[in-house]
């Protein structure tokens, strides 16, 4: 056991017994599990990621880690909420697991986050936050009993939602990776192979806050983006999104949530407001109409323009005052990846290797 909590399944019996925890999450990520593994056994993908749709019905699934950002950005004032956490992908298209939204509180603000804000009324949950007694006023900065402070709502709470929060096949997957290194672009185009790589890689940072003893964000790799919830071998859900990319033509990208000038301690977090001008160049197509550079080592491409972000931002060593401090970080990420990736050479990806082999490629070199 690596901590004093343990969710303990039976899914012959189907019980689920949590033991040695006062967080709510532990319940819906329970059943996020026994998910991945019932949906998949009837050919269903299940996962770890947020769903909305635009107006004109365009899908898009954001794949992160917890604190990657999934919540934040699938909730969007000009799109249809299907879900911020657990969805499934079936052959009639995606659809919600979930009744409502656990959304992250601290510091949490109506100016950058204008509807989690609305959705906080009569009837939703707050969980671990600190409040006047006399006033009943909440302090959404208080940290005072966890970072993880969180909102339970139903769905509808949201005003723009998409009821039944189900939706055609996904436009686009967005892989939200928080980059405590600082070395990942904001935004690049993958290929379907890379998807795979970085899909099965999941590389990301552990936010303060999300899990015991996390007090700053630290490099780590959760196998599709959610390795303590999965059931069977990462490469096995890799399978079914390839397949189902390639069949409806979805577009990936790669975007970084977090940090960018410097590692953690040194850098900037991605400033929000760019972050959503990137989402909404993806959702309205225009990011696909630019040109694009190839980045070294990971050969990630970076779109040349992005309306409303300054472009000098989407290089990553632009930010960084010493580049050779920029340099021996991305190959240190390169070799971490490396590394990592040892664990899944011995694995097909669907029915042959030859897609095993174009995703080892996709990897840094
Ligand atoms: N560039 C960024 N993109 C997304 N989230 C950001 C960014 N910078 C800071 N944040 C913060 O990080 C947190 C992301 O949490 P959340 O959306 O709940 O993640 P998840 O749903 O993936 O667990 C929020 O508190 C958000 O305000
Ligand atoms: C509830 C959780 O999910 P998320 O942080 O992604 O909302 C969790 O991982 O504890």
């Amino acid at each position: 056991m690596t901590s004093s909590t343990s969710i303990d399944l039976n899914l012959k019996r189907r019980e689920m017994v949590i033991l040695g925890t006062q967080y709510a999450g532990e319940m819906k990520k329970g059943l996020f599990s026994v998910m991945h593994y019932l949906m998949p056994k009837r050919g269903i993908l299940s996962l770890h990621s947020g769903c909305n749709m635009g107006k004109a019905g365009d899908v898009a699934l954001f794949f992160g880690l917890s604190g990657t950002g999934k919540t934040t950005l699938s909730t969007d004032h000009n799109r249809y909420l299907i879900g911020d956490d657990e969805h499934c992908w079936s052959n009639n298209g995606v659809s919600n697991i979930e009744g409502g939204c656990y959304a992250k509180c601290i510091d949490l603000s109506q100016e950058k986050e204008p509807d989690i804000w609305s959705a906080i009324k009569f009837g939703t949950v707050l969980e671990n936050i600190v409040f006047e007694e006399h006033s009943r006023e909440v302090d959404y900065s208080d940290k005072g009993v966890t970072e993880n402070t969180r909102a339970a709502y139903p769905i509808e709470y949201i005003s723009n939602v998409k009821l039944p929060c189900v939706g055609p096949h996904p436009r686009n997957v967005i892989l939200l990776a928080c980059d405590a290194f600082g070395v990942l672009p904001p935004v690049s185009k993958l290929t379907l192979a890379q998807t795979m790589y970085h899909f099965i890689s999941g590389y990301t940072a552990l936010v303060a806050g999300t899990e015991d003893g996390i007090k700053e964000p630290q490099a780590t790799f959760s196998a599709c983006f959610g390795a303590a919830f999965i059931m069977l071998h990462p490469t096995k859900y890799a399978a079914m999104l390839a397949d189902k990319m390639k069949k409806h033509g979805t577009t990936a990208w790669l975007v970084n949530t977090g940090w960018s000038g410097g590692s953690y301690g040194v850098g900037q977090r991605m400033k929000l407001s760019y972050t959503r001008k990137i989402i909404d160049a993806i959702h309205n197509g225009s990011l696909l109409k630019s040109t694009y550079s190839e980045t070294p080592i990971f050969g990630l491409h970076i779109p040349d323009n992005v309306e409303g972000v300054p472009s000098e931002i989407l290089h990553p060593e632009n930010m960084w005052v010493d580049k050779n401090a920029y340099m021996g970080t991305l190959k240190k990420l390169a070799a971490l990846f490396k590394r990592n990736f040892e664990n899944f050479l011995d694995y097909k990806v669907g029915n042959d290797s030859k897609l095993a082999q174009e995703i080892l490629a996709a990897g840094p070199q």
